[in-house]
């Protein structure tokens, strides 16, 4: 894995700019400032070209995506596509309505999307595979999740990384796993938020996005479980925190340590 990214990205600072959702905004720009980006929200049509053309990377989370923000949505894009930037899709709950899965299938289907970052509920909505979810959550279901990631891939001509208790990450033929976790991070609304922003971030200093995504899982995941270390599994707000505080100082070594 190509852990010196990290050293990279902390010495180039690249320019995140987020379409967020109204959820997590401020742990996502947190998490990104910890780690050693440069995050920056919008919610305006008008400046979207402008920081675009300024910006390492877009990320296009859809958590409460709504029709007053689909151009802007669409215009991001446009521009991401017209000063070649790389584009990150959260494809938040889209296995729960049928307004969110058409967003995101529209959007793959207008933009190259260098990766999609999901649960493994929205991926295999995305990859039109049986499984059932009700909302930002994983759901329940008995596909491989492996399988599931690939066939998204595969479907859409991108990187997925397909995030859970193991994080699978597929160019639609080669496959990556990271099996660190610790539950405080699935309770931690906005892990995923910031992880799909954190991949973003690499993709932005990289041409090789499937080692981008790869070294996002490994950078969380590790480092959740760093922060983990001295808590409780009902220790969530502490935990919150702490990820924060070991974003700052995570390195090379500590993570090559404990990479599973
Ligand atoms: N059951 C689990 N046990 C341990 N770690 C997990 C588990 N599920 C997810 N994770 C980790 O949590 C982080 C966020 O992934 P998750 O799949 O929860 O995203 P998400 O569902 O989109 O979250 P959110 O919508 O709250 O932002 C990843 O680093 C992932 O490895
Ligand atoms: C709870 C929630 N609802 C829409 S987005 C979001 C944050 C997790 O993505
Ligand atoms: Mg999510």
């Amino acid at each position: 894995m190509q852990l010196d990214l990290l050293n990279q990205l902390r010495a180039q600072v690249p320019l995140v700019v987020n379409y967020a959702n109204y959820v997590t905004p401020n742990f996502v720009a947190n998490g990104l400032n910890a780690l050693g980006a440069s995050p920056i929200m919008t919610s305006e049509v008008d400046e979207a070209d402008d920081l675009v053309k300024i910006t390492n990377t877009v990320v296009i989370n859809l958590g409460t995506i709504n029709h007053y923000e689909t151009d802007l949505v669409w215009q991001l894009c446009t521009s991401a596509v017209k000063y070649h930037k790389p584009i990150v899709l959260d494809p938040v709950a889209v296995g729960a309505t049928a307004y969110r899965l058409d967003i995101a299938q529209k959007l793959l289907q207008d933009f190259p999307i260098a990766v999609i970052r999901g649960n493994v509920g929205e991926i295999a909505a995305l990859a039109q595979v049986d499984w059932a979810t009700k909302g930002i959550d994983a759901g329940t279901g008995d596909a491989d999740p492996a399988a599931i990631a690939k066939a998204c891939a595969t479907r859409y001509h991108n990187v997925v990384a397909l995030s859970g208790i193991t994080d699978y990450i597929t160019d639609g033929q080669q496959l990556f796993k990271v099996g660190n976790q610790t539950p405080l991070l699935p309770l931690t609304v906005g892990s995923g938020d910031l992880l799909s922003s954190i991949i973003g971030a690499f993709v932005g200093i990289t041409d090789n996005y499937y080692e981008a995504a790869q070294v996002g899982c490994a950078v969380l995941a590790c480092t959740g479980e760093i922060a983990a270390q001295p808590l409780h599994s009902h220790e969530g707000g502490t935990f919150a925190a702490r990820l924060l505080d070991k974003l700052t100082i995570v390195d090379k070594e500590d993570i090559l340590e404990i990479l599973k």
